[in-house]
Formats: structure tokens, C-alpha cells, sequence
């Protein structure tokens, strides 16, 4: 803690740490104004992929936790850096990581799942309406707000996330394809399927929650993980998944599908039928936006490609 910034440690008291991630820790501090717990998160600058990369990598990362404001987002609260770390002072999420929370219980309660699985497609709608893609969307990135089952949850670690920008594509595409290679206009079709990444994952996530082993593994099977990804191949375990409904299995179906463009965006995930659970949707609401300051239905535009919303169909909250 030598090293820690004068402004830091004049603002925090640091205690115990309370999370070890794997590029940096995560410490429990007290404002010393107010007495306020929070959680300060140190990464260490040296972590991040390549020393050229690492500090715009970083800055990206801390524009995107400075911009993103979603009731199921981790939100900063302070930030500080030294030469060798930057230390982020973050909200205090006491359930923990998801990842040891479903390897506490085994497997979630269906019901538990679909209330967490609710909240994450609501923040990756939300992260893809801002344009921003996760890309390392993980149990471990997923914290609990409370020991209890019904808690808020929230996503986090952006390192290996993207931001959407205009590309020179784009610009291409609207001129006059006068001299434009026909290929330019076939490989343009896969492109914007960046999102669907998050689906996969949520899907992987989704299917860890219910089964409490992930879909792609190493043990059990003489095809590498690498392998059984690429071809889609996973098995829901009797043992495991006798007990999970037909609709929760066909949402992870329809989610873990190797062609992106196969695969169900985070609006049709949100409409999916296992998804139309209003007593979930209301305990949803009352966690995320305790205050009942729930934002209008409509708020955040529809990201997927597949079919515009026409005017009259809402968005799903
Ligand atoms: N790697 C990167 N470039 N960005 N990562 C980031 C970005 C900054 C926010 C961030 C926060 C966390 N994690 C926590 O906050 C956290 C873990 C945890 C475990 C137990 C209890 C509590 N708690 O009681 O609070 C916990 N809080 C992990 C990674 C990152």
C-alpha cells in the first residue's frame, strides 16, 4: 500500500481484500467522511495485453466505466493512478462473483436464474444500444449485490470490451460502388454480427446457471473445447437438467448456435417465452429501480439487425 496516491489514501482507509481477480485485487475501503463501505478495484497497468496498447486500452476502459449508466453496470465512484496501477473506487457488491455463487448452490433454482439471466439481457441491451460490445461476458464478471437469492446483479471487467465506431466500410457502402470490388459487397454481409459474441456467452452463461458445469469442457470427451465450440456440440446431462423446463433448455438452444446470424439477439432473447414471466419481471424492476424510477418502456433503441421493430411494436423492457 506504499505506493498508493497521498489523495487516496487521505480520501479511503483501506482494509481487507475481498476478491482476487486475476489482473489485480479487489480491496474493501471506507470513505472516511462518511464511513461509506465501498470496493476498490487495482489493476495493474502491466496486465494489460501490451505495454503500447495498455494505457489506451486502460483510457478506453475507463471512458467506457465513466459513460455506462445502467442499474445492472458496475458503477465507478472515484478513480486514481500511479505509473503502475490505476485503483477504481467501485459501489460494494457483497454477494460476490456469480462464478462462486453457482458453485456454492450447485445449480441456481430456475427461478433465481431466470431473474439473474433477466437482469444481464437488460445491461448487454443496454451496453449494445450505447454500442458497446463486452466480449468476455463470464460468471466471474458477474457480481451479486447481497448474500440473497432475489439481488441485484451487475457486469463488469470492460477490458476486452469494443466500441462501435463508424467504419471505412460504412463510408464505402454509401458512395458510388463505381469502382468497388465485388467482394467488398460479400464480405460486407458479416459484418455488424459483433454483437451476437454477448448472445454466445449469455447463452454459455445461461446454461452454467441452470446445469452448474459449462457447456464446453475438457473432461468427458476426447474433443477439445476449441472442437466442441466451432461445432456447437454440448449435452444437457440428465442428472443435471431433468428438472429444468423445456422452455429454459430451448432458450439455451436457440442462444448457443455456432452461425451468428442463426443465432437470437438480445431482443429476441428478451422475447422469448421463457422470458414472459411477469412476477419475475416485477421483482426484476423493484431491485433494479428500488425507488420505482423505472424508465419508460421505449427508452433504449433496438440493436438487433434481424427485423426492425415496426412503429407500433415496443422494444421489451
Ligand atoms: N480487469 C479490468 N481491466 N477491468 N476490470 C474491472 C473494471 C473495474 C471494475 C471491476 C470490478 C471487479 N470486481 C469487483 O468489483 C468485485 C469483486 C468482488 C468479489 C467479492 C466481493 C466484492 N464486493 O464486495 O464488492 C467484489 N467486488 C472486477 C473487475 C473490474
Amino acid at each position: 500500500q506504499s505506493n498508493l496516491p497521498r489523495e487516496f489514501t487521505e480520501k479511503y482507509w483501506i482494509s481487507r481484500k475481498i476478491g482476487s481477480g486475476v489482473c489485480g485485487e479487489v480491496k474493501l475501503a471506507f470513505e472516511r467522511d462518511t464511513c461509506k463501505k465501498v470496493a476498490v478495484k487495482t489493476i495493474n497497468k502491466k496486465d494489460f495485453p501490451s505495454i503500447g496498447t495498455a494505457t489506451r486500452n486502460a483510457e478506453r476502459e475507463i471512458e467506457i466505466l465513466k459513460k455506462i449508466d445502467h442499474p445492472c453496470l458496475i458503477k465507478t465512484e472515484d478513480f486514481f493512478q500511479t505509473d503502475e496501477s490505476y485503483y477504481i473506487v467501485l459501489e460494494l457488491m457483497e454477494g460476490g462473483e456469480l462464478f462462486d455463487r453457482v458453485k456454492a448452490k450447485k445449480q441456481l433454482d430456475e427461478s433465481i436464474a431466470k431473474l439473474y439471466f433477466y437482469q444481464m439481457l437488460l445491461a448487454v441491451k443496454y451496453l449494445h444500444s450505447q454500442g458497446i460490445i463486452h466480449r468476455d461476458l463470464k460468471p466471474e464478471n458477474v457480481l451479486l449485490a447481497s448474500d440473497n437469492d432475489i439481488c441485484l446483479i451487475k457486469i463488469t471487467d470492460f477490458n476486452q470490451s469494443k466500441i462501435l465506431e463508424e467504419t471505412s466500410l460504412m463510408r464505402t457502402l454509401c458512395g458510388t460502388p463505381t469502382y468497388l470490388a465485388p467482394e467488398v459487397f460479400t464480405d460486407a454481409v458479416t459484418v455488424g454480427y459483433g454483437r451476437a459474441v454477448d448472445c454466445w456467452s449469455l447463452g454459455v452463461l445461461l446454461f452454467v446457471c441452470l446445469g452448474g458445469y459449462p457447456p464446453f469442457h475438457t473432461e468427458g470427451t476426447d474433443m477439445s473445447v476449441r472442437e466442441q465450440i466451432t461445432q456447437g456440440c454440448y449435452r444437457f446431462l440428465p442428472s443435471k437438467w431433468d428438472c429444468i423446463s423445456e422452455q429454459a433448455k430451448n432458450l439455451v438452444k436457440k442462444l448457443l448456435v455456432v452461425d451468428p446470424k442463426k443465432r437470437l439477439t438480445i431482443e429476441e432473447a428478451l422475447q422469448h417465452p421463457w422470458m414472459q414471466d411477469k412476477q419475475m419481471k416485477t421483482t426484476a424492476f423493484k431491485i433494479m429501480y428500488p425507488g420505482g424510477q423505472a424508465p419508460s418502456e421505449g427508452d433504449t433503441p433496438s440493436t438487433s439487425r434481424k427485423r426492425p421493430l415496426d412503429d407500433q411494436e415496443q422494444p421489451p423492457g
